[in-house]
């Protein structure tokens, strides 16, 4: 079930290196939003925090709340594998596991979460899995075949059902396009507008047409000075970060003056 993401005051660490300061939101279920700004600001590191894959780096850490669903996902007694198999995560370059097929793809999260599952359940979860991810009447004849074997963009939708399989509370995605040719990324760019009636979507971008056509909200990531960290300038409707920021520091990244 999708849920809401509340984040306060969050302070992200690499070792003792300030990369992310101070960053409050709140993002609402069934909704993309979408995260821009400057290259090193710390997008794809606040992105991670929202799933505990930050702390997989030595060294790593927060300081802050994030709750999902109303749950403090860093409290002492919850378990960060448990989160991480519950927020889906899509990566920037399509990453299926090269010795599986499209089918044990699919369910190769699915599989760890569940008792061992029956073959008409796998059956039932690879099926909707792959239609809600706009694949399966491309894969669905050939679902014993390598998903290593499929166009780039197929990959990626690939990676999208994998995610969806395991019926997460949301879903992210760092840069998710940026290695697709332009009819792939319209491709997923739809799909995220369907997934977001089922799903929280979170979504890191360089590409600001493209937050500006799938998001509903939009958060403005920068750095004060090199060497300092990043924050979070501006958050809100998409179609008002785009038309009327609140900040000129917005208004310049959007209107291309610097960034
Ligand atoms: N594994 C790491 N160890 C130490 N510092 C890191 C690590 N990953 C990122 N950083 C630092 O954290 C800061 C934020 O980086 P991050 O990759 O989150 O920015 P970004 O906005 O996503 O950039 P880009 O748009 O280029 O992907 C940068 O100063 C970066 O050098």
């Amino acid at each position: 079930m999708a849920q809401a993401i509340e984040v306060s005051d969050l302070d992200i660490y690499y070792g003792d290196f300030l990369a992310v300061q101070g960053v409050s939101m709140a993002i609402r279920p069934r909704s993309v939003t979408a995260f821009i700004g400057p290259s090193g600001c710390g997008k794809s590191t606040f992105l991670r925090t929202l799933n505990r894959m930050h702390e997989v780096i030595p060294g790593a850490k927060v300081r802050g709340t994030v709750t999902i669903g109303g749950q403090d996902i860093y409290a002492s007694a919850v378990d960060p594998v448990a989160v991480r198999r519950k927020i889906g995560m899509v990566f920037q370059r399509p990453n299926p596991f090269p010795t599986m097929s499209i089918y044990d793809n699919v369910l190769a999260g699915a599989r760890l979460n569940s008792r061992r599952l029956s073959r008409s359940e796998a059956d039932t979860i690879v099926e909707r899995s792959l239609s809600g991810a706009n694949l399966w009447n491309e894969v669905k004849d050939r679902l014993g075949k390598p998903g290593m074997g499929l166009s780039g963009g197929q990959q990626q939708r690939l990676c999208i059902a994998r995610a969806i399989a395991v019926s997460p509370e949301v879903l992210l995605m760092d840069e998710p396009c940026s290695a697709l040719d332009p009819i792939s990324t319209s491709a997923i760019e739809d799909l995220i507008h369907e997934l977001k009636k089922d799903y929280t979507i979170v979504i890191v971008t360089h590409n600001m047409q493209q937050a500006a056509r799938v998001s509903d909200e939009t958060g403005f990531f920068n750095l004060k000075a090199a060497g300092e960290p990043g924050h979070l300038v501006e958050f809100d409707a998409t179609e008002q970060m785009f038309t009327k920021p609140s900040l000129p520091e917005t208004e310049a990244y959007i209107s291309g003056r610097f960034g």
